[in-house]
């Protein structure tokens, strides 16, 4: 009885911080960088945009000096990687972290290539905030391993990766996010779920990317608990999923309703539906 009552205070609380931080989301409006992929980039920036926050899609180290002090975080996403890339991505890395802002990770893919890994364990050494990936992405960075590869999807699930994902999060300093039916957030020691979201999310492209860039826009608003902000970005980002599950017929309906869903998420749904847990 007395743990049942404590478990829902617990609840009761990651509910009203995700609530609170989405609210800081819409009212701050953080500028978020992301160099992203080809395929993401639509649905990234249209998901920063339903969230409140301002996305800019720049890419060219010409223009990372000037630009990357003032933006209030960093999206780092590897999915489309090409050697010519990697400069301006350790560039702004660099001054993100040297302007104090705070970084996200995506290592798209990260054990299909040598090549890949390489530039991913580069990036890892340049001090990200957060890494969030699908469970085979967290496994091989975490274990530095090219292998068999289903190349961006997850040919594991995120609860198989939580040894990891906390053994990456100590070597890393990062906190690390696994997406998957339950997402599972580390800073190596405590580790929490976020249990909301749809199966048919993994049925369109760039949702994980897009839940990246929202990690991003959250920790922007609340530098000072990294954990918390990532695990309040995943679960509001799946009951956005939830809510457009309810009007779509497929993939392509669910990615209209799913931004559609952010945008209008209110206070009572965000109480009512937010499931995070402690897993530790
Ligand atoms: N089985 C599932 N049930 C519910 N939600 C899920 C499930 N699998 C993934 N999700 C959700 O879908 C979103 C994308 O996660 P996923 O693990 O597919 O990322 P990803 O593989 O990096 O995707 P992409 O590379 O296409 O961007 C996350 O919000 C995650 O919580
Ligand atoms: C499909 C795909 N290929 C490279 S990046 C990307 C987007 C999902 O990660
Ligand atoms: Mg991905």
């Amino acid at each position: 009885m007395e743990s049942n009552k404590e478990e829902q205070a617990e609840a009761t609380l990651w509910a009203r911080k995700s609530w609170a931080l989405l609210s800081a989301v819409r009212s701050q409006s953080p500028l978020i960088q992301c160099i992203t992929n080809f395929v993401s980039m639509d649905l990234m920036a249209n998901t920063l945009l339903s969230a409140g926050a301002s996305p800019a899609m720049l890419h060219a180290l010409e223009e990372i000096p000037d630009f990357t002090p003032q933006v209030h975080a960093l999206c780092l996403n590897v999915g489309t990687l090409s050697a010519d890339w990697l400069p301006a991505m350790k560039l702004a890395a660099q001054l993100a972290r040297k302007s104090g802002k705070p970084w996200v990770l995506d290592p798209v893919a990260a054990g299909a290539s040598g090549f890949r890994l390489k530039a991913c364990l580069e990036l890892v050494e340049l001090k990200p905030t957060v890494i969030r990936g699908n469970a085979s992405e967290i496994i091989a960075l975490a274990n530095a391993s090219v292998g068999p590869t289903k190349g961006v999807d997850s040919s594991h699930k995120s609860t198989d990766a939580v040894e990891s994902a906390k053994s990456l999060a100590r070597a890393s300093g990062a906190v690390v996010a696994v997406s998957g039916a339950v997402d599972i957030v580390t800073d190596g020691e405590r580790v929490v779920g976020a249990h909301n979201g749809v199966a048919m999310m993994t049925k369109i492209t760039a949702t994980g990317c897009s839940v990246t860039a929202l990690i991003a826009a959250f920790i922007a608003v609340d530098q000072a608990h990294v954990l918390e902000a990532t695990a309040a970005a995943l679960s509001l980002f799946g009951i956005a999923g939830e809510m457009g599950m309810e009007m779509a017929n497929g993939p392509a309906t669910l990615r209209i309703h799913l931004i559609d869903s952010l945008h209008g998420l209110d206070e009572a749904c965000v109480l009512s539906r937010v499931k995070i847990t402690s897993l530790s």
